[in-house]
């Protein structure tokens, strides 16, 4: 037992990344606890986001076969789950039949991110014991992870993780495409796909060179803040570097994704930020399907962006609209009448 324990511990540091550390923690915890379910949550308001997300859980049937659920924003969180994240204390429920109920609270910076989920079996104490070492490496680790994957001024998701993340969210959405069942609770429409926008604040050196570097920083953070408050949960948000954001949006239609910006847009000129009388944003945005490398999504949106900019800012561009007007004013060969 020991040594399969020192080995899962093993396994669950070796992740590089916080989704895969989740699904290993939960991996271990079923191994040695045998849960009939078992579920890690996370406090997005921790993230600036809001709401609560079950972000990795599985349920164990009659066979002890493991069914891996998608992740999901909770709707109405039980009373014993807000008390647990609220208290930062540990709360057990039993039924009668001696099956237990326990939320572990996480705690990240001496304050709680999430809450471990399990219910099992009477736990003794042994079982207990690793539980909660469980939950302990889990925390250590986060930290360490948190640290080398998000942006240390405004806690977004640093450039370094792009191309993982977006590989995972198309492997994903290759998967749902293939298995309709699991592709969650909304009906998609067949023109719905996936978007990638890059936001890049206009002339942010001005802001710096009148009122210094930590007043932009501050604008930075409160920009970030305001675009964790505006777009969803499940909306992947990066800082790129400097004043540019780009912002991946789970699958929509193009005249949803066209309104959302624009609104993002009015809602960035229309609010206060510090310093500045006003802030505007110039927006490049492109299509991703799962066949689309990202690197050339990012290139179409970044060429989209130089057209918002050179129209005189405060622009959000289309890259499809760019791609049709230069094929109006470049025919391709297919368009040519050979005499
Ligand atoms: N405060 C602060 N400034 C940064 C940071 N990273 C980059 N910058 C500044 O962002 C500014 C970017 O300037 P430019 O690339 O000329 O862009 P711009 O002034 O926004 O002009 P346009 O994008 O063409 O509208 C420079 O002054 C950088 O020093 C940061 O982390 N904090």
């Amino acid at each position: 037992m020991q040594k399969d324990l020192l080995n899962s511990v093993v396994k669950i540091t070796r992740h590089r990344d916080v989704d895969s550390l989740e699904l290993s923690l939960l991996s271990t915890i079923s191994e040695f606890l045998q849960p009939t379910e078992a579920a890690l949550y996370k406090d997005l308001s921790r993230f600036n986001g809001k709401g609560i997300e079950s972000s990795a859980s599985l349920l164990c049937d009659e066979q002890g076969k493991i069914h891996w659920r998608s992740r999901e924003i909770i709707e109405e969180p039980t009373k014993e789950l807000q008390c647990c994240l609220e208290s930062a204390c540990t709360i057990s429920l039993q039924d009668k039949s001696g099956n237990e109920t326990r939320w572990i609270p996480v705690v990240i910076d001496d304050q709680v991110s999430g809450a471990v989920y399990i219910v099992a079996k009477h736990l003794n104490s042994s079982e207990q014991v690793t539980l909660n070492a469980l939950c302990r490496i889990y925390e250590n680790y986060l930290t360490i992870l948190n640290e080398s994957e998000r942006d240390k001024l405004t806690g977004l998701l640093n450039r370094q993780t792009f191309e993982r993340k977006i590989k995972q969210l198309l492997e994903d959405q290759l998967h749902s495409h293939n298995t309709p069942q699991l592709q969650g609770n909304r009906n998609k429409r067949y023109d719905e796909s996936s978007w990638l926008a890059i936001l890049d604040i206009d002339h942010f050196k001005h802001v710096n060179d009148t009122y210094g570097h930590v007043c932009g920083d501050e604008v930075l953070l409160t920009l970030a803040q305001k675009m964790q408050l505006f777009f969803r949960s499940s909306d992947l948000i990066f800082r790129f570097g400097g004043e540019e954001f780009v912002v991946v949006f789970e699958p929509t239609t193009l005249e949803h994704i066209t309104s959302k910006l624009a609104e993002f847009q009015q809602y960035v000129r229309d609010n206060k930020f510090p310093f500045v009388e006003q802030l505007t944003l110039s927006i490049g945005f492109s299509r991703m399907s799962p066949y689309d490398f990202p690197i050339s999504v990012i290139e179409n949106a970044d060429k989209a962006l130089y057209v918002a900019k050179n129209s005189g800012r405060n622009q959000c561009v289309y890259y499809g609209d760019i791609l049709d007007e230069d094929s109006q004013e470049h025919p391709s060969a297919d368009d040519v009448e050979l005499f």
